[in-house]
């Protein structure tokens, strides 16, 4: 049965990159998607912002919606300081499979949690099933169409405290528009954008991040 890229990806970090080191794993990944097929990682350019934003905020509970192959998911397990957690939600199961090796090979499994399911379904679990008070810091890197609804499910839920910060990758492309006219028009959040480019392309992307206000 041929294989997926995604399978293709994993098979290439644990063929060449370093068990335990979660940057040679981050590496190989790149090194993977720039030079044999591309994949939608935020990538080492977005994810340098990724990586100063999780930095600032230094989060004891992170979620990321949208896991894919966990590039994203070992780039922020590897920031957090000991004892903080991220829950990362996947509803392909062939991704979260594929993300679940990558993250343990790359060490970094006892700070990060998969959440298999969508996230309309596993936002409003949070806080009984998953034992989260309020949320530091949030990724949005799943459906586009998806940010916006899951962005009000979360204040619904009262996932967010003064000062929790949402990041959401694409927002030129593949865009989230009406996420943008939302988050920004919304006088609870206070928006910054981060100018980059599409991983491995030299299409302009952008990252926008939002502190909520309380
Ligand atoms: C509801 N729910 N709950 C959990 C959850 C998890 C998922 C999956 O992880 C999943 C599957 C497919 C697509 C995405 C979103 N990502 C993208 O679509 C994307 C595209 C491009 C791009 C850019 C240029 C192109 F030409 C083609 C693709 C660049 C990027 O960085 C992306 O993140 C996420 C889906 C819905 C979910
Ligand atoms: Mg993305």
């Amino acid at each position: 049965m041929n294989q997926s890229k995604e399978q293709r990806i994993l098979d290439f970090v644990l063929q060449n990159a370093v068990r335990g080191d979660p940057c040679s794993v981050v590496d190989t990944i790149d090194k993977y998607c720039s030079q044999k097929e591309w994949a939608m990682n935020v990538g080492n350019e977005k994810g340098i912002i990724l990586d100063k934003t999780v930095e600032e905020v230094n989060p004891s509970v992170a979620l990321e919606l949208g896991t894919y192959c966990g590039y994203s998911a070992v780039r922020i397990a590897q920031l957090l300081k000991p004892g903080a957690r991220l829950l990362t939600v996947e509803f392909n199961p062939k991704f979260a499979a594929i993300a679940k090796q990558m993250i343990e090979f790359a060490g970094v499994h006892d700070k990060v949690k998969i959440l298999e399911g969508p996230s309309e379904e596993i936002i409003p679990q949070l806080k009984k099933k998953y034992e989260v008070d309020t949320l530091d810091f949030v990724f949005l890197d799943h459906w586009k169409d998806r940010y916006t609804p899951d962005t009000i499910l979360i204040q619904e839920c009262n996932l967010l405290r003064k000062g929790s910060v949402l990041l959401a990758d694409n927002v030129i492309v593949p865009g989230a528009p009406e996420f943008l006219n939302y988050i920004r028009n919304n006088p609870r959040f206070q928006c910054t954008n981060y100018p980059s480019h599409l991983e491995y392309m030299k299409v302009k992307d952008a990252m926008e991040k939002a502190v909520f206000l309380g």
